[in-house]
């Protein structure tokens, strides 16, 4: 590859480091130092949501970092219009993620004139987030520099599967020459190795590393399915004076 950030990620993990509203996290410094620990255990990049977050971590790790501003939560809302992927880029963002869907964009731009307009002012790389096949082609002729999966069971074109969709992201792969970062509930460092096998050029985990509430959930959920087997000592019981 020929652009620093891109041979940076080459193989690599990128964790995705994101709160959502309300939740007791969300705070754009707290987020900056979740994003410091990902790079010590190995991310060779971080995915951060929202304006401070993004100008945040950009100043506190030293790896690439791709920024998006999450607008809404239905229909286009990863940085759905140019105006935000300006103000992402200007937050200082290596990389602009962006809605990479064939949906209809807020401010009426195409995908295409809204990574030519973002150009015209910033010299970023541009990730398109698809939800399918058709959606990673298109973004493509767009101009998108990198294709994630990362809308995949949730524009509607695919199935939700309880984990990555290993066969979009080969698919993808056979189909379009540039990068392709698989992204969607990759749970399991065996799922991002069964990523990467399907042809990712890199792998982006969110939830499974940063985002606490969720990962107890599925140990309590877990804990409370769990039945002792035999041979397990039973729990001690308070001896009767
Ligand atoms: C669909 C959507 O809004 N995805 C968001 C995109 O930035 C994030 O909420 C995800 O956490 C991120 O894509 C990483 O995925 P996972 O958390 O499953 O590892």
């Amino acid at each position: 590859m020929t652009h620093p950030v891109l041979d940076a990620i080459a193989g690599r993990l990128i964790v995705s480091c994101q709160a959502y509203p309300g939740e007791a996290m969300r705070h754009p410094e707290t987020m900056a130092q979740v994003a410091q620990a990902a790079v010590v255990g190995g991310a060779a990049a971080v995915r951060v949501q929202g304006i401070a977050d993004v100008a945040a971590t950009v100043v506190a790790v030293d790896v690439p970092v791709v920024g998006l501003w999450k607008d809404g939560a239905e229909g286009v809302f990863i940085t759905p219009t140019l105006a935000h992927a300006r103000s992402v880029a200007d937050a200082g963002a290596h990389v602009v993620a962006l809605d990479g869907t064939r949906r209809p964009r807020p401010d009426g731009l195409t995908l295409a004139q809204t990574i030519a307009g973002l150009r015209e002012t910033h010299d970023v790389l541009v990730m398109a987030d698809c939800g399918s096949l058709a959606d990673a082609v298109a973004a493509q002729e767009a101009g998108a520099d990198i294709l994630g999966t990362t809308l995949a069971g949730y524009s509607g074109e695919r199935p939700k599967l309880p984990g990555p969709d290993l066969e979009l992201i080969a698919e993808i792969v056979a189909a379009c020459d540039r990068p392709v970062v698989a992204e969607g509930r990759i749970h399991t460092p065996a799922q991002a190795a069964a990523a990467r096998a399907a042809g990712a050029y890199a792998v982006c985990v969110g939830t499974a590393i940063t985002h606490p509430s969720t990962i107890t959930g599925w140990f309590t959920s877990a804990l409370a399915d769990a039945v002792p087997t035999a041979g397990v000592p039973a729990a001690p019981t308070t001896k009767e004076a």
